[in-house]
């Protein structure tokens, strides 16, 4: 009998398309594991709505595995002493994973690394980050210039089935119980509309995959408008890695009309981690100077405006109702995300890093790259971007993006209200149970741009 191989499991919850399953099922009895490991140096506990995430989704794979004959062992603590101890335990010789690029997991893959055989693959990703490079090797800062460069890359490789059987060993060893790792939201219990929503896991995925086959093909002409269902809603699925992003290509590639911008669209995904790899503290690090000594607010009337934020009551309807989307659903439509994020930091001056951090803790796609990178891109602190004098109206985007039916459903309060009314009610159309605007916009734009010139000098 061949000893048997660990396959490590993180962010890459799925059976097909997934390579280090794949290659241990070749070699002997196949020993699942999730690590809950809040613990490695410099690693970021997930937040509350990709912890529920995580819990559905760790259900849905072991009742997967369960189907192959396999099942999934749960085990928490520091990745690096946890492994090598099942490894011991089972008298397995190596571990088999999947890259992942997350400063915390590059350092648990070199700490596991030096205690155990452990083989890498790749398969979260287009293209490996850091694989694309200019003629002069070096990595792209800048997205379009980077698309251009990993287009010439694909197709991605052709999809790997899920193996039909995966071995299992002679005896199980001991698995944590998911119920005691408390994943779920008790007390009070907030999740109800994450479960209206979503079906984690990889037959989930694939469902939102499907759904979205139809609309592909009209994605640029619809994708930026909130009130449509028009994008994949992937984006959790992919986060948790419960679909790879070369199964996406391979189901979209050929649906025609304007498919290539959803496409371009899953390689900013790439794009961000190829950012992250070169900016390890990205996630908490403004990469232009200016904004090490910006004059964000702080005190009482900031934190009472970054709570009004938080919970949707800005005054300012198009941004309540993303707000609110989001705190119902773990989920805030694309162009929502950057009226909301761009009115954090431009009108309320409040520093981003509040905002990716609510974000890191409200997404059910809280993504260290992604969030990380849209969020500085938004600021204007990025490395791809340097417009924080661009301000965004929130006023004309919520107009332009038609956004009525969209605030209707989010902000009921204002559900009255004519269209020509409810992208910006005026003090007496609006319901005693709708605030008023925390500041002006142009007075906001005024203080931003003073902001920006006294950081910049
Ligand atoms: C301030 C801000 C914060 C964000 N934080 C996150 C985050 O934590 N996690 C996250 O996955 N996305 C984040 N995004 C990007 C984007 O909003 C979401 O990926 C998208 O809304 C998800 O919906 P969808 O799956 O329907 O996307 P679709 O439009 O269907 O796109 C398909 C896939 O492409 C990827 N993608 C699309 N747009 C982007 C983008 N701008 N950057 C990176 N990947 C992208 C996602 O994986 C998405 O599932 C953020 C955007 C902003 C402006």
């Amino acid at each position: 009998m061949h000893s048997p191989v660990i396959v490590w499991l993180r962010r890459d919850l799925r059976l097909s398309d997934q390579a280090a399953i794949a290659e241990a099922a070749g070699k002997g009895p196949v020993i699942p594991v999730y690590v809950l490991d809040d613990e490695t140096p410099r690693h970021r506990a997930m937040g509350g709505a990709s912890r529920w995430w995580l819990h559905h989704s760790l259900a849905s794979l072991d009742a997967a595995l369960r189907e192959k004959g396999s099942r999934l062992i749960l085990r928490r603590g520091k990745c690096e002493d946890v492994l090598p101890a099942l490894a011991e335990e089972t008298g397995a010789r190596e571990v088999h994973a999947l890259h992942h690029y997350e400063p915390w997991w590059r350092n648990a893959e070199k700490a596991v690394g030096k205690r155990v055989a452990l083989h890498l693959h790749h398969g979260n990703y287009l293209v490996p980050p850091g694989a694309v490079t200019t003629g002069a090797g070096a990595p792209y800062k800048i997205y379009t210039p980077f698309w251009r460069a990993l287009s010439e890359r694909m197709p991605p490789p052709e999809v790997q089935p899920c193996p039909d059987a995966i071995p299992a060993p002679e005896s199980w060893v001991r698995s944590e119980s998911l119920a005691d790792w408390n994943l779920l939201p008790v007390e009070p219990d907030w999740a109800g509309g994450l479960r209206d929503a979503w079906e984690p896991g990889e037959d989930g995925a694939h469902a939102r995959l499907q759904a979205f086959a139809g609309k592909a093909s009209r994605y640029r002409e619809q994708r930026d408008l909130p009130s449509r269902d028009a994008t994949s809603f992937l984006s959790p699925h992919l986060h948790f890695g419960e679909i790879s992003p070369a199964q996406v290509w391979h189901a979209m590639a050929g649906a025609g009309g304007s498919v290539e911008t959803f496409l371009g669209e899953v390689g900013w995904r790439d794009y961000a981690q190829n950012v992250i790899l070169q900016f390890p503290d990205y996630g908490g690090k403004s990469a232009r100077e200016p904004f090490d000594s910006f004059p964000w607010r702080t005190g009482e009337n900031a934190e009472a405006d970054l709570r009004a934020w938080q919970q949707g009551r800005t005054g300012y309807p198009i941004v309540d109702a993303g707000m609110r989307q989001l705190w119902h659903t773990g989920w805030m439509h694309n162009r929502v995300r950057m009226i909301a994020a761009s009115f954090l930091v431009k009108h309320l001056l409040i520093d981003w890093r509040r905002g990716e951090q609510w974000f890191w803790d409200t997404l059910v796609d809280a993504d260290y790259a992604s969030n990380a990178v849209n969020w500085q891109w938004t600021a204007g602190s990025g490395v791809d971007s340097n417009m924080f004098v661009r301000i965004m109206a929130p006023l004309s985007q919520s107009e332009k993006f038609d956004a009525a039916a969209y605030i209707r459903q989010w902000v009921p309060e204002l559900a009255d209200l004519p269209d020509a009314e409810i992208h910006d009610p005026a003090p007496m159309a609006r319901p005693a149970d709708y605030p008023s605007r925390l500041i002006d916009h142009r007075a906001a734009r005024e203080r931003a741009l003073a902001a920006w010139e006294q950081a910049k000098d």
